[in-house]
């Protein structure tokens, strides 16, 4: 749920009524909740329906107001008052909204958890035979036709491909049989297999509407799919992923995991431990208990695929908590782009965000915009709350439908982004003046990071300032060692009501006017900092 009582989950075994006096159900104490407000219920093995009370306000799904009993499908949401309540699946180790992994799993009874599954030492022997053969093979494709041999004959799929982890962070087929077989899975079937570190099946899966026959198939759930995860080095590289028309069996599943674990190594040996953002990567300075918790976050977010808000001032370092939650997670291979909203020109706003075809701009040819560019990675969006109307609802759908519809393009092109935004006013006192889409708000808002200003987090100001100064001695050619005394208690007075940028902008000044000596002194800050004198 979000709103007031976010965070709260309900199993749906039994009907669920909602309302302000649902005292045995969900009980919204919200006035503008009736007292029997709506009810969900039970409605086949796996599935629920939404009927409406007759509450005073209506009960609104994804946005429309309830008419009729209503089947609810993974994703939907509910309004009523200020709550929003999302239907998710009954997955467990899916339920921490990890994005739309959650949607392909819902119809499908859970999973069996590769630990639950055994392999007997039949199973053993062979993985084990096959990483020996595997370790020994001449490259990653002759491994992965081990692998294929060896499954395609246990397993006898229709189609079945070696997946391998790029740099990028996309999938690309190392080996598949039939040649050129072409699953057009999930993405996030594969994340949530190698999140979860288990082998998945499924009878159907929300596949990208291409007009693939294999696909089309698996959509009826005439066929199924499984997907073991391949690691390497410790960590993420790939995938096998298997499709056939009868479900798979435990043993199956257990075969599939143990091969694919042995035989990783082998398969995937060029995938780096580290991808270049990585290795760069320098986490942003966190002293403060407030900064810790929001690294913490984003640390928790970066294993995630759900969406993050990051709220904050101005120059609290909302960049930097985006960065961290691309740099500390599996899409840390694949790009980070930065698309500052505000920044955006009106005439070309849906261009730089969605792409354009050749023709549509003038004298332009065709160019991804940022969503494509970010396939496979991150989209940060500063300062959402400035997307122009008609971009929110085209965000929306690009959000919903994972396709990017170019400006003047006739098809979409399928897109794999996790979208991090940030915004430095409320942005729900935009949703209530209407300037901001409340369903795009509550997409946005899968997890919520709140940075506050320099001022409320003192810890952070010398660490900030030497980080700072390390950044700038390089490019500005000088050898200052650090700071006076006088001038660490000057800046620990002031209270930054630019945050870090304008402590960055300090020691960029400083350094600029400095004369000489080895440290910055209070005389060297400028006369704003100055100003705030340190208390004896
Ligand atoms: N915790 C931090 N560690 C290291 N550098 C930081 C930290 N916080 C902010 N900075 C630096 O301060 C400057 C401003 O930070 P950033 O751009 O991330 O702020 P912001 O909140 O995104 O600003 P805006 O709201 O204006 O977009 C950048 O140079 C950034 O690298």
């Amino acid at each position: 749920m979000f709103g007031p009582c976010r965070g709260v989950a309900r199993d749906l075994d039994t009907p669920l009524i909602v309302g302000r006096a649902a005292e045995g159900g969900l009980q919204l104490l919200d006035e503008k909740v009736s007292r029997e407000h709506c009810i969900i219920e039970p409605a086949g093995p796996t599935g629920h329906v939404l009927r409406d009370l007759g509450s005073r306000n209506g009960t609104w799904l994804n946005g429309q107001l309830l008419v009729e009993t209503t089947r609810l499908r993974p994703g939907d949401h509910l309004s009523l008052g200020e709550s929003v309540l999302v239907y998710e699946p009954p997955f467990d180790a899916l339920r921490a909204r990890d994005g739309e992994s959650t949607l392909v799993l819902t119809r499908s009874p859970p999973a069996p958890s590769w630990n639950n599954l055994s392999p007997s030492p039949d199973v053993l022997a062979r993985a084990g035979e096959l990483a020996v053969r595997a370790a020994l093979a001449p490259s990653p494709e002759a491994a992965a036709h081990l692998v294929l041999e060896s499954l395609h004959s246990a397993l006898q799929p229709s189609a079945l491909t070696v997946l391998r982890l790029g740099l990028q962070g996309s999938l690309r087929a190392l080996v598949a049989r039939p040649l050129g077989a072409h699953l057009t899975l999930s993405r996030e079937l594969v994340t949530a297999a190698l999140r979860l570190g288990r082998v998945l099946t499924m009878p159907e899966i929300q596949a990208l509407p291409e007009p693939d026959k294999q696909m089309t198939r698996v959509r009826k759930g005439q066929a199924h799919v499984l997907c073991a995860p391949l690691y390497a080095g410790g960590a993420p590289a790939g995938a096998i992923c298997v499709l056939r028309e009868s479900p798979f069996h435990d043993e199956e599943m257990a075969l599939a995991g143990a091969l694919a674990g042995a035989a990783g190594p082998s398969l995937c040996p060029a995938v780096e431990p580290s991808s270049p953002d990585r290795r760069r990567y320098t986490p942003p300075v966190a002293e403060s208990p407030s900064m810790r918790e929001a690294l913490r976050l984003a640390s928790a977010a970066a294993q995630a695929q759900t969406a993050v808000l990051i709220t904050g001032e101005r120059g609290t370092g909302k960049e930097e908590i985006a960065r961290a939650t691309h740099c500390l997670g599996v899409r840390a291979p694949g790009p980070f782009i930065a698309l500052h909203c505000g920044a955006l020109r009106p005439e070309h706003a849906e261009a730089e965000l969605f792409g354009h075809e050749k023709g549509a701009l003038p004298g332009e040819g065709a160019r991804p915009g940022a969503f494509e560019q970010a396939d496979g990675g991150t989209l940060f969006l500063d300062q959402v709350g400035h997307l122009p109307a008609p971009l929110q609802v085209k965000l929306l759908r690009t959000l919903q439908d994972r396709m990017v519809h170019r400006v003047g393009g006739r098809v979409g092109v399928p897109v794999d982004v996790r979208v991090v935004a940030a915004t430095h006013r409320p942005l729900i006192e935009a949703v209530r003046a209407g300037t901001f889409r409340e369903d795009l708000y509550w997409r946005l808002n899968g997890m919520r990071i709140h940075l506050p200003p320099l001022r409320d987090r003192p810890e952070d100001v010398l660490p900030l300032a030497e980080r700072f100064l390390s950044r700038l001695r390089p490019q500005m050619g000088c050898h200052i060692q650090g700071f006076t005394d006088e001038a660490q208690a000057t800046l620990r007075a002031h209270p930054w009501p630019g945050n870090a940028r304008q402590l960055a902008n300090a020691i960029e000044q400083a350094l600029l006017l400095m004369p000489s000596g080895e440290h910055i002194g209070p005389g060297d800050l400028p006369a704003e900092v100055r100003a705030s004198k340190p208390s004896p």
